[in-house]
């Protein structure tokens, strides 16, 4: 399924420069994706991957170009406006899940929320319901330390989506998951798909490929269809 476009980007560049060099880790990068889409990133190490994700979450600001994410410019926003793009419709998730230890797991996937201004009873239905819907369901009163390294990063991505939000962008998902979870989690994230959500995944693992409906390599910061 996929539906209207929730990112668009034109042109976009990004050079890290310092006194000896300038590293171009985004060069003219053109890129369109849509509602119910599983969009799979590939490239080799240092070739613009994470830097082309940070600057869909509005995390790291583009040289130039034009960004719009999910009906935000991005290019225009300020930091204010960015990180309100990120509780509202943004979910990110990184190699290494970044969960509260001594929170139980409804508790982490309920910060967003109540960082948004929700109740913490509405918070907490809210989490209990994404943590169902990430395959978590009777786990919520569990510690991270309680749970396998894949179902933490379940908890994770039920974070992310929390409150409904429609992209989510994945950097190296599966990066610290054995081969069996790793499975897990490109189906879980088909699925999450499959029910509306943008689903943008950077993953030097070659089975993303196989579940994504759109697949890109990134080589010296440019964005090629493949
Ligand atoms: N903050 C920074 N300052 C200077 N150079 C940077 C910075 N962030 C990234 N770079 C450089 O930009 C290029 C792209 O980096 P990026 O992290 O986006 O690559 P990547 O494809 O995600 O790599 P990896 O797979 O190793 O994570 C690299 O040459 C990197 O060294």
């Amino acid at each position: 399924m996929t539906g209207a476009p929730l990112i668009q980007t034109r042109d976009l560049c990004k050079a890290y420069r310092s006194a000896v060099e300038t590293v171009w880790a985004a060069r003219e990068v053109n890129f369109t994706a849509s509602a119910g889409e599983f969009v799979c990133v590939y490239g080799a190490s240092g070739s613009g991957k994470s830097t082309l994700l940070n600057l869909l979450a509005g995390l790291d600001v583009a040289d130039t170009g034009d960004i719009q994410v999910a009906g935000v410019d991005v290019g225009a926003a300020d930091e204010a406006r960015r990180a309100r793009l990120r509780l509202d419709a943004v979910g990110v998730v990184f190699q290494h899940h970044q969960l509260v230890e001594e929170f139980t797991a409804a508790e982490n996937v309920a910060l967003p929320l109540e960082a948004r201004g929700d109740t913490s009873s509405a918070a907490r239905a809210e989490a209990v319901a994404q943590l169902a819907r990430v395959g978590l369901a009777g786990l919520e009163d569990r510690l991270p330390g309680q749970l396998s390294g894949g179902q933490r990063q379940r908890v994770g991505i039920a974070r992310a989506l929390a409150g409904d939000r429609a992209v989510l962008l994945a950097d190296e998902p599966t990066g610290a998951l054995d081969s069996a979870a790793t499975r897990e989690m490109f189906t879980l994230l088909r699925k999450l798909s499959d029910e509306g959500v943008l689903a943008v995944v950077c993953s030097h693992d070659p089975r993303c490929r196989e579940f994504a409906d759109s697949v890109y390599e990134v080589v010296d910061g440019r964005l090629e269809h493949r």
